[in-house]
Parts: structure tokens; sequence; C-alpha cells
């Protein structure tokens, strides 16, 4: 049933929807299935995400047309005719009131709003495929989302560091992944610690029976507290507590923050959550029950949704932007093409969206009216020699950035890894080109004989020029 006489109106100005500020406004990529128009589509789509189904309904009322979504703008083509990158424009309008505040505080539910605009529509079968590209949030909703309570000016602070520009934290993800027993895991920790400031849990490591939480949390906040003694300065652990009831999840947090509370360092952990597979009920949870925690949200299993690869699901741009809504400390944003995960060099978006007050969108500029910012988190095949060139893309270097095989690939030792790091960092900042800067910094120079392929590709002739022949 075509349903474009309802649920569009291509004569509604975007600049007047946003003026009016009444409205959340949401682009789309729309591929519609063979035999259907493209208006035909976008109007259902906006009927299934708001008043309307397939059909007309007898219990519509003139108030239920009044909070109708309607499609304002479509462009059919803009993408092209390829049936995964291909596609057209299409922009709707949800009426504030479709969308859901608390019932305890009148806080909007990011759950509720999730599957509104990318819900029962992602389902539908005439379309090929509907991508979610950008949203705006109107000031009358921006306030009342929860928000970043801690952020990395927190970790800052516990580093000794300033609050406000504080600089680059060099991390590790313990590896492997799976199958450290508390002994060897407490080690691996103290060992990168030695060299670097900030390790978190893998996101599958959790309470597994060889390597059970009661037994391995102990054991690494007396690692932190030796490895702190050991070089002067504070380090910060970020623990896994996903769960998938907010009374165990609370149960873990309670547990980690008094075992590491033991040694003083309470403030110097984390909380990590597979924030994607708790959705966003298991994220609220944690920043509510923990606001003074740094919220790490790992979006493992994302790529479902956010690759690059599918004409379905939604940029990584709009899970950024409901990752800072709900309130994530800090978020991993990719390594924008410079790591192992997908990603390209023009990604920078995703960070600035989290950190800043305003920022433009690819298709809206979004203000967030003094929301905290959200810190990016750089992970995925990341270490020292790729480092230069991330923070030169980027254009800063106050990130979270955790290289797993980056730190425990060094062939020195893990403290080598870390220090590594902190030097890529200092390369970068200070403008000095990498190949001079390793012949007098031992640790970044070794970087390039652990990852001798990255160094091939990155600074061609770098054997020669740094002596190293094999
Ligand atoms: O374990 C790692 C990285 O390990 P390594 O440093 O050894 O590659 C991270 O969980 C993912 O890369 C996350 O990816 P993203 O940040 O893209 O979500
Ligand atoms: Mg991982």
């Amino acid at each position: 049933m075509d349903q474009s006489n309802r649920y569009a109106n291509l004569n509604l100005k975007e600049a007047d929807l946003i003026a009016g500020g009444k409205h959340m406004l949401v682009a789309y990529k729309l591929i519609p299935a063979k035999g259907h128009g493209f208006l035909e589509v976008a109007a259902h789509v906006a009927a299934e995400s708001s008043t309307g189904t397939n059909v007309e309904v007898s219990t519509t009322d003139d108030f239920t047309r009044g909070v109708d979504a309607l499609v304002y703008e479509v462009d059919e083509t803009a993408f092209g005719d390829d049936p995964v990158k291909g596609g057209g424009l299409m922009k709707i309008a949800y009426p504030v009131d479709l969308f859901d505040p608390n019932l305890t505080d009148g806080t909007f539910n990011i759950s509720h709003m999730w599957s509104l605009i990318l819900g029962n529509n992602q389902g539908m079968s005439d379309h090929a495929g509907l991508r979610m590209l950008d949203f705006l949030v109107p000031e009358c909703m921006m306030k009342h989302f929860d928000g970043p309570s801690a952020n990395i000016s927190n970790l800052w602070k516990v580093l000794g560091r300033s609050e406000v520009d504080g600089g680059y934290i060099a991390g590790t993800i313990i590896k492997p992944k799976l199958g450290l027993r508390p002994e060897p895991f407490a080690k691996a920790c103290y060992d990168f610690w030695l060299g670097g400031d900030f390790i978190k849990n893998d996101e599958p490591q959790a309470n597994q029976p060889f390597c059970p939480m009661e037994v391995v949390m102990p054991k690494v906040a007396e690692a932190m507290d030796r490895a702190q003694q050991a070089t002067g300065q504070a380090k910060l652990f970020s623990a896994n507590i996903t769960a998938d009831y907010y009374k165990e999840m609370i149960h873990r947090g309670d547990f980690v923050l008094n075992t590491f509370a033991k040694y003083n360092s309470a403030s110097h952990v984390a909380f990590l959550v597979d924030g994607f597979v708790t959705g966003p009920a298991g994220v609220t949870t944690c920043r509510r029950e923990f606001p003074d925690t740094f919220l790490h949200f790992h979006r493992a299993g994302h790529g479902a949704v956010t690759s690059y690869k599918s004409p379905m699901g939604m940029d990584p741009l709009c899970y950024m932007k409901m990752v800072r809504l709900m309130g994530a400390s800090g978020m991993h944003t990719g390594t924008m093409g410079y790591g192992k995960m997908e990603g390209h060099g023009k990604e920078t978006v995703l960070a600035y969206m989290l950190e800043r007050d305003e920022c433009q969108g690819p298709y809206f500029y979004q203000k967030w009216y003094g929301m905290k910012a959200t810190t990016p988190i750089i992970s995925g095949g990341m270490n020292a020699l790729r480092l230069p060139g991330f923070f030169q893309n980027l254009g800063h270097g106050n990130v979270i950035n955790t290289c797993g095989g980056g730190a425990f690939g060094h062939i020195d030792s893990p403290a080598a890894g870390g220090i590594s790091l902190g030097q890529a960092y200092e390369c970068w900042k200070t403008g000095a080109d990498p190949i001079e800067y390793a012949k007098t910094h031992k640790e970044f120079a070794r970087a390039f004989e652990s990852f001798p392929k990255d160094g091939d590709k990155l600074f061609p002739g770098w054997r020669e020029k740094l002596g190293v022949h094999k």
C-alpha cells in the first residue's frame, strides 16, 4: 500500500524543522526491493517507525496523525545502483513526542530510541537495504540523556597530568586473549605496567574456571601496586564487568572496586562493558551504579550492524552518537584505517563527534549543549610504528590507545612494548622524523624489528637507515 500521501511531506524544509526544535531528524540510505517505488517504501519506513503499519487501521484518530513520522527529503539516486553501496537518500522527521522518557526521572530511554528509528523498519520485505547514516538530536531532547559522568580527565588526574590536555594514554590488552591462569595473567600486567599506563581486559576475559575473577583480580591489584612502586607512576586497569543481569554486573563492579581499594587504587580502575551485546541497559546500569568510575564501552559485535560491507544497520558515526548519549566515558572508534579492523582515514569525525561540543556530521550539524565528552579509544592491530601516522591523521593524541599484539609482540618485553608506544607519541608530538627518532630511542627502534612488515610498508629502507641487516 502506498502511504506516501500520509507519511511523506516533501514541502517541509529541513532548516524549519531544525529551527522548530520539535523533531529528531534521521538520514537513511534506502534500497527499495524490486517492484517497489522509492517514495512508497520510504513512507512505509516512516509509518512502521511511528504510527502506522502496512495497512490503514480503524483506531487511528486525529491526534495519532499529529505524531506521524514524515519523510521530508528524498534523493533516489544519491548513491547509485550498486546493490550494497548504492541506493537513495531519505530523511525522516520524528516528532519528539514519539520518544520515551523514563518513568523514574524523565531521561530518554536509548533502547526505545534505537527500536524506534532502527527497529522493525530493518526487517521490512519491501526494501533491499535500509541503513541509518546520521541523526540529529534537538536541544530539547539532548538535555535529557545521561551523557558521560567520568571521562579521560579523571584518568589524567589519577596519572598526575593536566586534566585538560593530558595527552596520550599508552595501553594494552592482555594477550593471549583467553587461556592465561591468574599468576601469568597478573605477571603480564606487571610486565606491561613497567612501561605503559593502562591495561584492559580483553572483551571475553571474564570469570572462566581457569582464571576466576575472585582469584585473578587481587593478584592484578597487587601487581598494580608493585608496578606503581617500581616506576613511581600511577597505573590504570579496565576490568570487564559485562553481565546479562544488572545485579551480577553491580556485584562484579563492587568486587573490583573493593579489591583495588585495599591498595588505595579504586580510582585507578575503569569498568569495561561489552556494550553492543549488553545493549543500552547494560551500559546505563554501569553508568548509573558507578558514576565515578570510567565506563569503557567495548563494542565487540558492532560490525554486525555498523560494517560498511552491509546495506543494513547504521554507520559507525550513529553508533558513536548513541554511545555518548548513553554516557560512556570512552568508546572504541576503531583505528581509522591504521590498524587491523575495518575503517578509513576520513573517520576522524567518529572521534570529533565524541569529543567536541559541536560537530559537523555527514548530514547534520550536532550541538551537544555542554554534554561531557566521550574519550576515543583506539584499538585493534596497532603498534608503535603505526601510531605517528595515526596521530597525524587525527590531529591530536588525547586518546586512550590499547595495543595487544603491539605490546606483547615487542621482541624485547611487554615493558619495552609499552615504552615504545609512549615514544611513538612523543615522536609525533615533537615533529621528529621516526627513523631519526629511532636512532636515539631503543624501544621505538626495536619496534621496527618486532613488526618488520609494518616497517617495510611505512618506512621503506628502515633496515639500512637503522643498521639492521636481516
Ligand atoms: O583486542 C583488541 C585488539 O587487540 P590487538 O591490539 O592485539 O589487535 C580489541 O578488542 C579490538 O581490536 C577492538 O576493536 P575496535 O577497537 O575496532 O572495536
Ligand atoms: Mg579484544
